[in-house]
């Protein structure tokens, strides 16, 4: 019981108070007002709302990529505004994924040299256990057979599942997916939602997604929406 409850309270990260001005004095935009989110791990969470509402500024600040204006963001039990700008990339290094909307497959290398290059990065070798999370992931988003393809061999759709697959092999505690789906059509998009939502069912991972796509509240565990710089609330 004690186990469930810890579970059910785990935290991949959250926000307090997280308010982001851009510029100042009479031209200062407020792009975040006051945010309190938090993340369930294992979840899958897609943030929504009208454009300009502060979307990706609320993405970029939980992942490290923006430094809010005041409040704070813990992620995976790490008190980001305590790291400096070195600890910061490590930390982002060995605990985040990202996928993007453009993809962000180095050209030159096959699928599966794309996969591993994180790992490279940082340094880890390919021992039994990296390989046994490498096929893993490998199979869960089914690009088997395409990894000694280069991504100009790839579909959009393809391509978009080898990234998926780069971030989740070095076992984040959370991948943050900004508009993963901008650039495929609508029936590749619901193909990579279901992959990414068999990401956090089957691996266990926790995934935050901003999105436009109507449909992905179906796939999503829950739906946070922003409006005007604050969370307007679960979508209805
Ligand atoms: N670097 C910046 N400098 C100035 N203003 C910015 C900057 N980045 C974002 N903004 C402004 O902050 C507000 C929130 O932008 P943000 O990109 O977070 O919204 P969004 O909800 O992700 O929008 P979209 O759905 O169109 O991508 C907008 O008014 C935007 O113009």
């Amino acid at each position: 019981m004690t186990t469930t409850a810890t579970q059910a309270t785990a935290l991949a990260a959250s926000a307090r108070g997280l308010t982001r001005v851009y510029g100042r004095g009479d031209t200062a935009v407020h792009a975040l007002r006051g945010v309190d989110l938090d993340l369930p791990a294992g979840q899958f969470t897609a943030i929504m709302g009208p454009s300009g509402s502060g979307k990706s500024t609320l993405m970029h600040c939980l992942a490290g990529l923006d430094t809010p204006t005041s409040g704070s963001v813990t992620v995976a039990g790490c008190a980001l505004q305590d790291l400096d700008d070195t600890a910061l990339t490590i930390f982002r290094r060995d605990h985040v994924g990202f996928v993007f909307q453009s993809f962000n497959l180095l050209p030159m290398l096959t699928a599966g040299q794309n996969i591993l290059l994180p790992l490279e990065l940082a340094g880890r070798r390919l021992d039994a256990e990296a390989r046994a999370r490498y096929d893993l992931v490998v199979d869960v988003l089914g690009i088997r057979d395409r990894l000694g393809h280069r991504p100009a061999e790839l579909s959009g759709g393809q391509q978009q599942r080898v990234a998926i697959a780069r971030a989740l092999v070095s076992r984040p505690a959370i991948v943050f997916a900004d508009e993963p789906t901008g650039n495929l059509d609508s029936e590749t998009s619901a193909e990579v939602l279901g992959f990414l939502r068999r990401s956090v069912r089957e691996l266990g991972q926790t995934v935050v997604m901003v999105t436009h796509e109507d449909g992905a509240a179906t796939y999503a565990d829950d739906v946070v929406v922003i409006a005007d710089g604050v969370v307007a609330g679960p979508a209805a």
